[in-house]
């Protein structure tokens, strides 16, 4: 049995992964945390999350959360993700991020973190858009710089990133198939006389509005015809079932940083 213990038990993320955790062969709760002073803090875990009582409180005390753990899936904030993925190391547990919103340089600060233990980190945990992802490399490297690519994606409006980590590593999957730098060529404004389009950038549109899980489509725009790529989260499930086989897959690896890509097998 695999000891899961999952970060952020309280949010909208975290509910639909403790009821995936509980669903799941060979594995099992181990803990739930949430921040110093969470109001559900002492609370069952499985009442919050609608799927009854099971015996397990959210605590606010990490190290003793991990400690109990072989695997901590962790779905809230960049800088408490980092945080998490510094303690795991410390304790030689494995980490399974889906946080979303991290700098270059934050990606880079958990590269290194996780030369010590077995990380997961992807901004979406669905298998629909990995494939998605797999998909856009062989499309952009087919159609090359004569299609103009934009990203559009939409959330609900709780979200605090823009654009979304999946939009973000749609476009530098395109970018890359296209041999340009995603940083150099995204453009996330336009406004006023700004301009005839590049044809090197990609613009990443956002919206954001009510209780939409997830969209995105990748345009790739021709002269006189339109490929759209899109994929619409219809729930959160295959997110947290996601979670649950990264969580599964990594125990037991080679320490290092992987992604979704690598769970699935599709690299
Ligand atoms: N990779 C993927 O497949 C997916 C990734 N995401 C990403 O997951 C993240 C969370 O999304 P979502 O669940 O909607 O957000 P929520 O705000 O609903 O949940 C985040 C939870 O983390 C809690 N939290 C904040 N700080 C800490 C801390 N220091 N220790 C423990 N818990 C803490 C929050 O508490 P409080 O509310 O009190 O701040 C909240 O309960 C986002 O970055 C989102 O983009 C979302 C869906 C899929
Ligand atoms: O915040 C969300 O809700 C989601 N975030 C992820 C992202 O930023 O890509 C994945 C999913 O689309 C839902």
């Amino acid at each position: 049995m695999i000891k899961i213990a999952v970060c952020g038990a309280a949010g909208r993320m975290g509910q639909r992964i403790i009821n995936s955790v509980i669903e799941a062969e060979g594995v099992q709760l181990s803990g739930a945390l949430e921040r110093p002073g969470h109001p559900m803090t002492g609370q069952d875990v499985g009442l919050v999350a609608g799927c009854g009582a099971l015996g397990v409180n959210i605590s606010d005390d990490l190290n003793a959360v991990i400690a109990g753990c072989d695997v901590l899936i962790d779905f809230t904030a960049p800088k408490v993700s980092l945080k998490n993925l510094e303690a795991c190391a410390l304790k030689k547990k494995s980490i399974v991020i889906g946080s979303t919103g991290f700098t270059p340089e934050e990606r880079e600060l958990a590269v290194e973190l996780a030369r010590e233990i077995p990380a997961v980190l992807a901004p979406n945990m669905s298998v629909g858009v990995n494939v998605c992802l797999k998909a856009l490399k062989d499309v952009a490297k087919t159609l090359g710089d004569d299609f103009d690519v934009e990203i559009v994606e939409l959330h609900h409006n709780k979200k605090k990133d823009s654009p979304s980590g999946t939009a973000v590593r749609m476009g530098e999957v395109v970018a890359e198939a296209l041999g340009r730098d995603y940083n150099k060529v995204a453009n996330y404004h336009r406004e006023g006389i700004c301009g005839e389009r590049t044809k090197e950038e990609i613009g990443m549109q956002t919206v954001r509005g009510g209780d939409i899980i997830g969209e995105h489509t990748v345009y790739f725009i021709g002269m006189g015809e339109r490929i759209e790529i899109s994929h619409r989260a219809m729930t959160r499930d295959m997110f947290s079932r996601g979670s649950v086989r990264a969580a599964k897959w990594v125990v037991g690896k080679e320490p290092g940083l992987y992604d979704m890509q690598d769970v699935l097998g599709l690299k």
